[in-house]
């Protein structure tokens, strides 16, 4: 497959190793007890991420790509190996997206996607163009003053999606955002997220269990092995950009898509 580092990274995980302690209920002989056990979520995970890169994590449910995403969030500390930035401030100039939209059901719409404006102590007035326009970036614009509890499951995605994008961060994070969306939907926010890369340099960290959205979207695609998540393969995705349903019915995608699937499945066997 092929393999090339990016040119100016942006972050990097070096090493990264994760040991969750959990405590499990399992049934013994004389009754139940509280056993106590760990859990090995990344083992010597290395993942360099460019400026203005968009990286797919790809691999098996629980080979621990959202704690690799946590990680790079700043959520969750590695228990070894380390997390890098070119510019530490980077590290608090995140958007982050996950899997499920956590909106606040108090609130509309619109000051649901202002929070992270709202935090940087910009004024509503000042806000209400730049929330107006994420807005419509997700095909919301005309649901501003709903409440989350009005709207769909794939609706509610779209608003966590504006509140991410409202605040123009220099490093998107999602955490498989488009899963439970229609594919009309997904297909139409996948094309928005390349525009708004194309626009803003954006860089950004994606995880997905799609071999599909992970070619169309994805510079490089990262497989990953099963639990202990560790890197086993690498693939940059060329293609004549913009990206459009053209290249989606492209053999170049169908050949792409054929690598990443063949891929996936040696990384989960290796694991
Ligand atoms: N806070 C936690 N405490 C204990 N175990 C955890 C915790 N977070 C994650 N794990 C475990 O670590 C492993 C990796 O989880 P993670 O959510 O990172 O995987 P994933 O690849 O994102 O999975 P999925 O694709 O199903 O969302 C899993 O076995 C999970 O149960």
């Amino acid at each position: 497959m092929t393999h090339s580092l990016p040119p100016t990274p942006f972050v990097a995980l070096e090493r990264v190793s994760k040991t969750f302690a959990s405590t499990n209920v399992a049934p013994r002989a004389r009754g139940t007890h509280a056993v106590g056990r760990e859990i090995a979520a990344l083992d010597g995970f290395d993942l360099t991420v460019g400026d203005g890169e968009v990286v797919a994590l790809l691999g098996p449910s629980g080979c621990g790509k959202s704690t690799a995403l946590r990680m790079i969030a700043g959520l969750t500390a590695p228990t070894s190996g380390a997390v890098v930035w070119r510019d530490p401030a980077a590290a608090a100039d995140i958007g982050m997206v996950l899997q499920d939209p956590t909106l606040a059901p108090w609130s509309t719409v619109a000051d649901n996607v202002r929070l992270p404006l709202r935090l940087k102590g910009i004024s509503r007035t000042a806000s209400a163009p730049r929330v107006a326009e994420a807005l419509a970036r997700v095909g919301l614009a005309d649901r501003a003053g709903a409440y989350p509890g009005e709207l769909s499951g794939g609706m509610r995605m779209r608003v966590s999606i504006a509140r991410a994008l409202v605040a123009r961060p220099r490093l998107l994070l999602l955490d498989e955002p488009f899963g439970a969306l229609d594919e009309i939907t997904r297909f139409k926010l996948n094309d928005e997220l390349l525009a708004l890369k194309r626009e803003h340099g954006w860089t950004v960290v994606f995880v997905t269990h799609s071999v599909f959205e992970s070619v169309y979207l994805a510079d490089r695609i990262v497989v990953m092995t099963p639990r202990p998540g560790r890197a086993a393969d690498e693939i940059t995705v060329t293609a004549d950009e913009p990206r459009s349903s053209g290249f989606r019915m492209s053999p170049a995608y169908a050949a792409l898509c054929r690598g990443v699937s063949q891929a996936l499945g040696a990384a989960t066997d290796a694991g």
